[in-house]
């Protein structure tokens, strides 16, 4: 169908093509170079965006690692993984650091290709993964008690996407702590684009060894975050330490279930590879976990497996101890997101290696792609198999006061 362009357009078009004409032959040429620059420039940036919502291809980053050493760091990280089956990261002085390097390399992935919320979530019935994803970081707000003017700790507060809910929806103050300077600029941006900032604030520490006085928070929170610590009674121990008495902490942790078999090569191989694919050094039991929060000194107030709902240990106000008794039953597994579409993963592993190859993103982002890539099967057959959660929820309280009600 034939369009008719307004009068005024095609005279000026005219205009425009008679100067033209008249121009020099080196003339034309001058003009056609500037005009293709300056599609070039507008077509760059299109695709790299003018806002930081989310980064785009272009704008993936080594974080806080310059660009040029990208591919050393994530050498020296991979080679940090010890070959024997279950040894995780053979040096474990140097988990901390490690794991620095390891936010450095995947923040702006995780970010492109996930969201701001670096977790996992229960589907909800009838809802969107957006919502559910919302809901669990509500959650925290809940079993925490918070209240506006209290003040909370997110121990491992990635780029804050969950501080920026749990603030929101308790009016409560947030603090986020993470290893990685890159994360603490992110976090703050966003914090502040969304309006967020006057709720919370987000520093660079490590999480054993908080710079916080003690008895300083009404209620803290971890998710997915603990572990990623040399041992969980050291971060375990300080979140106590900094806690008020009778004050709770809730984290969602990364655990092996009941099903995990050690004897089973199998489980054990499915874990090597979810402890290298994300940063950890060692895969706890869910056992493990409640035991270290006892060890420091907690009242342990609610043991659940999110991705199945079961009640390990209570009691909790209106939750049986067994089964699904908590009332809560994902629609659809946690790691069903991790699916994506059917080509997602490797229509993305085309465009980083694209742009890596064209010197467009640090040389070896490629290589951290692959791990990703990598990492979503084994975490897929984890939750499949079950012998893996990365939800079991804790709640722990601080003894010494009343009880919050
Ligand atoms: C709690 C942790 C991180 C949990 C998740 C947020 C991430 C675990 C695996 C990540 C991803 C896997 C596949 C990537 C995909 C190949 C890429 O194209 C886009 C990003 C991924 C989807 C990426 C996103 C974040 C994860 C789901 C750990 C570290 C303790
Ligand atoms: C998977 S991310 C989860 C982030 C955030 N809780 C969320 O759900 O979006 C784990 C976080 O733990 C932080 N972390 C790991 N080890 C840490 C340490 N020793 N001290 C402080 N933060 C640490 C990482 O920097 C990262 O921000």
């Amino acid at each position: 169908m034939a369009v008719a362009l307004p009068a005024a357009v095609t005279s000026a078009y005219e205009r425009l093509a008679g100067e033209f004409d008249k121009l020099s032959t080196t003339q034309k040429y001058a003009v056609g170079i500037a005009g293709g620059v300056t599609s070039l420039y507008l077509l760059a940036k299109v695709l790299k965006g003018s806002d930081r919502d989310k980064p785009t291809t272009l704008q993936l980053s080594g974080g806080s690692i310059d660009s040029s050493k990208v591919k050393d760091e994530f050498t020296a990280y991979a080679d940090s993984y010890g070959k024997n089956a279950g040894e995780g990261i053979t040096d474990r002085s140097k988990t901390v650091h490690l794991v620095d390097v390891f936010y450095s390399l995947v923040t702006d992935i995780y970010e492109w290709g996930w969201g701001q919320s670096f977790h996992f979530s229960p589907k909800l019935p009838n809802k969107d993964l957006k919502a559910s994803e919302a809901a669990h970081e509500a959650r925290i707000a809940a079993l925490l008690r918070l209240q506006p003017g209290q003040k909370a700790l997110d121990c491992g507060c990635g780029v804050g996407g969950p501080m920026r809910t749990v603030a929101a929806v308790s009016g409560a103050h947030i603090t986020g702590i993470t290893i990685n300077q890159y994360q603490v600029d992110r976090a703050k941006t966003h914090n502040a684009r969304q309006g967020l900032a006057p709720l919370t604030d987000v520093v660079r520490g490590d999480f054993t060894n908080m710079p916080f006085k003690e008895n300083t928070f009404d209620g803290a929170y971890a998710i997915e975050a603990t572990c990623h610590a040399p041992k969980l009674e050291q971060v375990y121990g300080e979140i106590y330490r900094v806690l008020k008495p009778g004050s709770y902490f809730v984290s969602y942790e990364w655990v092996s279930t009941q099903k995990f078999d050690v004897n089973n090569a199998e489980h054990v191989k499915i874990m090597d590879e979810i402890n290298f694919g994300n940063g950890l050094p060692e895969m706890r039991t869910w056992k493990e976990a409640e035991d270290a929060g006892k060890n420091v000194g907690f009242e342990l107030v609610m043991s659940l497996d999110l991705a199945t709902a079961s009640v390990v240990a209570g009691p909790w106000e209106g939750a049986s101890s067994t089964g699904s008794g908590a009332g809560l039953s994902p629609s659809t597994a946690w790691y069903e997101r991790l699916r994506m579409g059917k080509y997602t993963h490797a229509i993305n592993h085309g465009i980083v290696s694209t742009v890596d190859a064209l010197g467009l993103a640090p040389k070896g982002l490629k290589e951290v792609h692959h791990m990703l890539v990598e990492v979503a099967k084994s975490l897929i057959q984890g939750g499949e198999s079950g012998i893996f959660t990365p939800m079991h929820l804790l709640l722990f309280r601080k003894p010494g006061a009343d009880k919050k009600k």
